[in-house]
């Protein structure tokens, strides 16, 4: 199965299968708040729109990164998210790389989201499915962060492999940019980052559900699915 690795500003097709990484922490979180029951999660392209949506659908809450803000109901912290309730919601999504990702793959058959802790369903789900090529969108960095790359690379090679080391690919993601801010910024005090996030965002397999999104009528949806995703 062919596999290439790109960052977003590097798409200049439409893929016919995407795995958009972002390890720190937009998907890593996304998992966490279906694990706390959230029913689905709509990935929205700027904070203005996450408001707007939030507003015109009750019961809907909207999170976004950086620290807390007026409006928004949670950040992007899998560390602050795990002890939330969110049983039956929806939560409106808006990041600086995860969320624009997934967007702009908004046209692909298939969209997968990803990270360290849904690897192995995410490739169980492509292995399943016997895709063709699978373009991975590195959403960090210009396509150059480490966690996201060394996540992608990851689950290309299980894929083929169910069995191959972890540890390699931890050690990149441990030492990467994003993982040495988010401790800098527990240590300088700022809101919205957790002590936990970066371990949270290493927990490899931590579920057994992969997570596909798809156009559902003029929004992007994100919901949990097993092995088939029935696209
Ligand atoms: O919240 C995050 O960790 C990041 C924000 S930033 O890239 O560190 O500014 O967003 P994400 O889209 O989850 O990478
Ligand atoms: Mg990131």
């Amino acid at each position: 199965m062919g596999q290439r690795f790109v960052g977003i500003g590097e798409l200049t097709e439409v893929p016919r299968v995407a795995v958009v990484v972002d390890v720190m922490r937009a998907f890593t979180l996304a998992a966490w708040a279906f694990a706390r029951g959230a029913e689905r999660i709509v990935l929205a392209s700027s904070e203005e729109e996450a408001l707007a949506l939030k507003e015109s659908r009750p019961g809907w809450l909207a999170l976004k990164d950086g620290p807390p803000a007026a409006g928004f109901d949670a950040v992007n912290s899998p560390g602050l998210i795990k002890s939330a309730e969110l049983s039956g919601r929806t939560v409106v999504q808006k990041t600086t790389a995860g969320t624009v990702g997934a967007l702009a793959v908004a046209d692909a058959p298939l969209v997968l989201c990803a990270s360290f802790v849904v690897a192995g369903a995410t490739a169980r789900l492509l292995r399943a499915e016997g895709l063709g090529p699978v373009t991975f969108v590195v959403t960090g960095a210009g396509g150059r962060a480490d966690e996201d790359l060394a996540c992608a690379e990851y689950i290309g090679r299980r894929i083929d492999d169910d069995d191959v080391e972890a540890a390699p690919y931890l050690r990149r993601a441990r030492a990467s940019r994003a993982a040495a801010d988010l401790t800098d910024g527990v240590r300088l005090g700022y809101r919205g980052v957790h002590p936990d996030d970066v371990e949270l965002c290493l927990e490899v397999d931590r579920f057994s559900f992969a997570m596909v999104a798809r156009r559902e009528e003029s929004l992007m949806v994100l919901r949990p699915a097993g092995e088939h995703a029935g696209w």
